[in-house]
C-alpha cells in the first residue's frame, strides 16, 4: 500500500509537501531538526497521552507528528543538504517513534488488565523493530529488500485504526487488531528473510561461478 501511495498520489502529495517544506524552511527549520521534532512529539504523546488515555488526543497528535517523516526529506531536497547522516537519523529516529508507541500502548493496556491485548502490542512492537532490522542489515551486507506487506506506514495506519476501533467500543478491538497486526508484521520479517536468501544465494552463486573461471 505504501507503494500505491506513493505512486498513485505522487504529484498531488508531492506538491503539497513541497509547499509546507518550503514554508518551514522559510522560518529557519532544517530538515535534521524537522526529524527531531516530530519523534519529540510523537514520544510525548506516547509517554504522556496514551498511558493516561486520552486516545482520541493521541492518535490526532501522533497522526499529525507522524507526516513529518514526510516533510523531512522534502525538506533536505529543496535545501539541497540531502545527506547519509540525514538518512540514519531519519531511520533511527523511526525506530524511536515506533517504539514509544508501541510501548505506550502496551503500558495503557497492561495496566487496565488487558494483558493479552498487551502482549499483543509487546509482540508488534518488537516484531515492527525486527522488520526494519532486517531491511537495514540487508541492505549493509549490499541486498537491497523493498519487500513486506506491512511497511512503516501499513503499521502505522494499522495501529491508528485498531486503536479508533476500540475507542468506538468495537468488541476485542485491541486483542483481534494487534494480534492481526502481530502476524502481519512477522510475516514481514519472514518476506524479508526469504527475499534476501534468495538475492545473497544467486549473488554467492555467480561469485563463486566467477572464481571457478578465473
Ligand atoms: C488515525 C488513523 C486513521 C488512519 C487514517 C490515516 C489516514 C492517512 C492518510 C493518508 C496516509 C498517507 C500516507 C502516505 C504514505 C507515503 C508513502 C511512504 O512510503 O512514505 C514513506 C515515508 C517517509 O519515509 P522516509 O522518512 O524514509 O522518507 P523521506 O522522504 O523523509 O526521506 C528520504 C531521504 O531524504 C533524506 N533526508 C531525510 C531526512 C533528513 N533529516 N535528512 C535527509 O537528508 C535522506 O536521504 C532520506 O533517505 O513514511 C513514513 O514512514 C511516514 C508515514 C506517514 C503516514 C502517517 C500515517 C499516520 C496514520 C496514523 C497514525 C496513527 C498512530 C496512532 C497512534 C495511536 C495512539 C493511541
Ligand atoms: O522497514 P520499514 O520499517 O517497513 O520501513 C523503513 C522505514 O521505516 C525507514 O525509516 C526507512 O528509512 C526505510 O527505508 C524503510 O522504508
Ligand atoms: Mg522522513
Ligand atoms: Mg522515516
Amino acid at each position: 500500500m505504501a507503494k500505491f501511495l506513493k505512486t498513485s498520489g505522487r504529484a498531488g502529495l508531492r506538491g503539497f509537501l513541497d509547499g509546507a517544506a518550503r514554508g518551514l524552511l522559510r522560518i529557519g527549520l532544517t530538515a535534521n531538526a524537522m526529524t527531531f521534532i516530530g519523534t519529540a512529539v510523537i514520544v510525548a504523546a506516547s509517554v504522556w497521552l496514551i498511558p493516561s488515555g486520552h486516545l482520541v488526543a493521541a492518535t490526532i497528535v501522533i497522526t499529525c507528528a507522524a507526516f513529518t517523516d514526510l516533510f523531512d526529506g522534502a525538506m533536505a531536497r529543496l535545501s539541497g543538504k540531502t545527506s547519509r547522516f540525514g538518512a540514519l537519523l531519519d531511520s533511527t529516529m523511526d525506530r524511536v517513534a515506533d517504539g514509544a508507541v508501541l510501548a505506550g500502548i502496551a503500558f495503557y493496556l497492561l495496566r487496565n488488565d488487558m494483558a493479552l491485548a498487551g502482549a499483543f502490542a509487546l509482540w508488534c512492537l518488537i516484531a515492527s523493530e525486527v522488520v526494519s532490522y532486517v531491511k537495514a542489515r540487508s541492505e549493509s551486507l549490499g541486498t537491497e529488500c523493498p519487500v513486506g506487506i506491512v511497511e512503516r506506514p501499513e503499521r502505522l495506519i494499522g495501529v491508528g485504526l485498531v486503536t479508533i476501533a476500540a475507542v468506538a467500543g468495537v468488541p476485542y478491538a485491541w486483542e483481534v487488531g494487534l494480534g492481526l497486526l502481530g502476524v502481519l508484521s512477522t510475516v514481514t520479517v519472514a518476506q524479508r528473510l526469504i527475499h534476501s536468501h534468495k538475492a545473497m544465494s544467486e549473488d554467492e552463486a555467480e561469485d563463486s561461478a566467477d572464481a571457478r573461471q578465473n
